[in-house]
């Protein structure tokens, strides 16, 4: 089964994670992210910290997904288990058409039609959703930001997020992330272990 977290920066992911892992030991997930999962990745942040252009970076971000899915994911599927990935490639559809706009024609197609036939759809999707200025008061005034941490942006990643998951409702579950840390991390391991439960009862296809 395959989990992914989604939400803008800020909104809790890295400290949700964490918690998962104490919370779902038992069940041995595999923990994972994007980017960053592999040697691609590197390239990946290289290129934010550059500001290659926009389609070098998204390119970049979908090699790593390709990377990801190949030396990570679809092994640890095959092998039955539960993986967990901090972000995945609603990242892309959420963050790439915000610095495509104006690049390409309609971002979004083009971003899809990269993935169709070799990406794989998650099960689950948990959308982390809060206000944007809480967002960016948790990452704190004092840290050096990368380009995506600006107010601006952050609303228009948070506006493709929310469409996403309005787009597919039977696989995103949107969170409220200014509720308590431990409140979104009980609610989210009970899902996750419902939903194991239910596919353990389910041949996979
Ligand atoms: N539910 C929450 N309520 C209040 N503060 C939170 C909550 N979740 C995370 N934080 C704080 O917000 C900041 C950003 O959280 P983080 O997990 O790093 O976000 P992300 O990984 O999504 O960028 C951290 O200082 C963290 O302690
Ligand atoms: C996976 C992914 C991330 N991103 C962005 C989100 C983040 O701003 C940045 C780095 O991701 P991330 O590692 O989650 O950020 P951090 O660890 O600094 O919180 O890249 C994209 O623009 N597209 C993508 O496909």
């Amino acid at each position: 089964m395959l989990i992914t977290i989604e939400g803008i920066d800020g909104s809790g992911k890295s400290t949700l994670l964490a918690r998962l892992r104490e919370l779902l030991a038992d069940l041995d997930p595999l923990f994972t992210r994007e980017p960053g999962a592999t040697w691609v990745g590197e390239s990946v942040r290289r290129a934010i910290a550059e500001r290659m252009d926009p389609i070098t970076e998204a390119l970049l971000f979908c090699a790593d997904h390709a990377a990801h899915i190949d030396t990570v994911i679809r092994p640890a599927l095959d092998e039955g288990r539960l993986v967990i990935s901090d972000r995945y490639a609603d990242s892309r559809f959420a963050y790439q058409p915000v610095v495509l706009d104006g690049v390409l024609p309609d971002p979004l197609s083009w971003l899809r039609r990269i993935h169709e036939g070799w990406s794989i759809r998650p099960d689950r999707t948990f959308l982390l959703v809060l206000p944007v200025e809480d967002a960016v008061s948790r990452l704190g005034p004092e840290k050096k930001r990368e380009y995506f941490e600006n107010a601006a942006i952050l609303e228009q990643v948070q506006e493709n997020y929310l469409n996403l998951a309005a787009a597919d409702p039977l696989r995103f579950v949107v969170v409220d992330a200014l509720l308590p840390k431990e409140e979104v991390a009980r609610f989210i391991a009970g899902e996750i272990r419902a939903g194991a439960r239910s596919s353990r009862r389910r041949p996979r296809a």
